[in-house]
């Protein structure tokens, strides 16, 4: 008998089995109002440290911290229904080492209650992933572009030579074999995605990896023409709301200045007394 009507979130195992039925529907979010509008259309919601340049208007991932990420893990939380939720964690949180890695991927369980964690990293990321899925704590992987690399790489696509097409090859075997239940492929050409998605027991989720992977993400703010300081190659525009939010700010500025704002229906008066 069933004792609970509250949907489910789906679980990691879920996202893992839906590799082979149909393609794995993902979106970050941010904010507990997003996650609620997001949640209906999506598999998974990722809390993406990509946060740190969309709404904290940094350089780069790597300034993203702990405090950061599970104040708006716990947002998303409070949004999401029936999504996995799954958080990044930031630079500095997981590479030291395994026992790092597990210390603080538990603070994100604990504290957020997300459904699993994701961490950047090939075959040096191998053991740790190991680790935290052997002790209970789910792990997305992410090969290819990896933004937190960006002092030592740059925001280059990758696998355009052979010799880097094998690597990032065997660093998603390695993380797979390791146990990830999902591996994000970001900024990838075509044939290596393709490639590695047949390969890989674990579904891939693309992010400017081709339609060959076996999902798709997007940061959300780009896909909204939310955030445009820059727009990457694989970013689509499915909604323009910049223009909307400038429009409004204009039409209400207009209102103040002319007075026509608040008019009476926003203007409270005194309530007539009985005595
Ligand atoms: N808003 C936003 N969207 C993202 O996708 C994103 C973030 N922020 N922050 C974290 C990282 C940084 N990302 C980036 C940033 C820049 C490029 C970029 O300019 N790429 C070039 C590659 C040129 C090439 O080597 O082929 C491009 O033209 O797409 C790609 C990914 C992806 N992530
Ligand atoms: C774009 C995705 C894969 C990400 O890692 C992020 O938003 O931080
Ligand atoms: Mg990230």
């Amino acid at each position: 008998m069933s004792t609970s009507t509250r949907p489910k979130r789906m679980s990691p195992a879920a996202i893992t089995a839906l590799k082979g039925n149909r393609p794995i529907v993902s979106l970050t979010a941010y904010t507990a109002p997003m996650a609620r509008l997001l949640d209906p259309h999506c598999d998974l919601l990722l809390v993406g440290d990509s946060l740190g340049m969309v709404l904290y208007g940094l350089e780069s991932t790597v300034g993203v911290t702990m405090e950061i990420m599970i104040a708006h893990g716990q947002a998303v939380m409070r949004g999401a229904s029936q999504a996995c939720v799954v958080v990044d964690m930031p630079f500095g949180s997981y590479q030291e080492s395994k026992e790092q890695a597990f210390r603080n991927a538990a603070r994100l369980l604990k504290e957020t209650g997300c459904d699993a964690v994701k961490l950047e990293g090939g075959a040096e990321m191998a053991e740790t992933i190991a680790f935290l899925t052997s002790r209970g704590v789910p792990v997305c992987g992410h090969v290819g572009l990896m933004p937190q690399q960006v002092n030592a790489t740059g925001y280059r696509s990758q696998g355009h030579t052979e010799k880097e097409a094998e690597k990032i090859h065997r660093d998603a075997l390695a993380i797979d074999e390791a146990g990830a239940f999902a591996i994000v492929i970001e900024g990838t050409v075509e044939p290596l995605a393709r490639e590695i998605s047949s390969k890989l027991s674990a579904p891939t989720i693309g992010i400017g990896a081709s339609p060959a992977c076996d999902g798709q993400v997007l940061v959300s703010d780009d896909m909204l023409g939310l955030f445009n300081e820059f727009k990457p190659r694989f970013v689509k525009h499915f909604a323009e709301l910049a223009p909307l939010i400038s429009e409004a700010a204009q039409a209400y500025a207009a209102e103040v200045k002319a007075r026509t704002f608040p008019g009476p229906e926003y203007t409270f008066q005194p309530r007539a007394r009985k005595d």
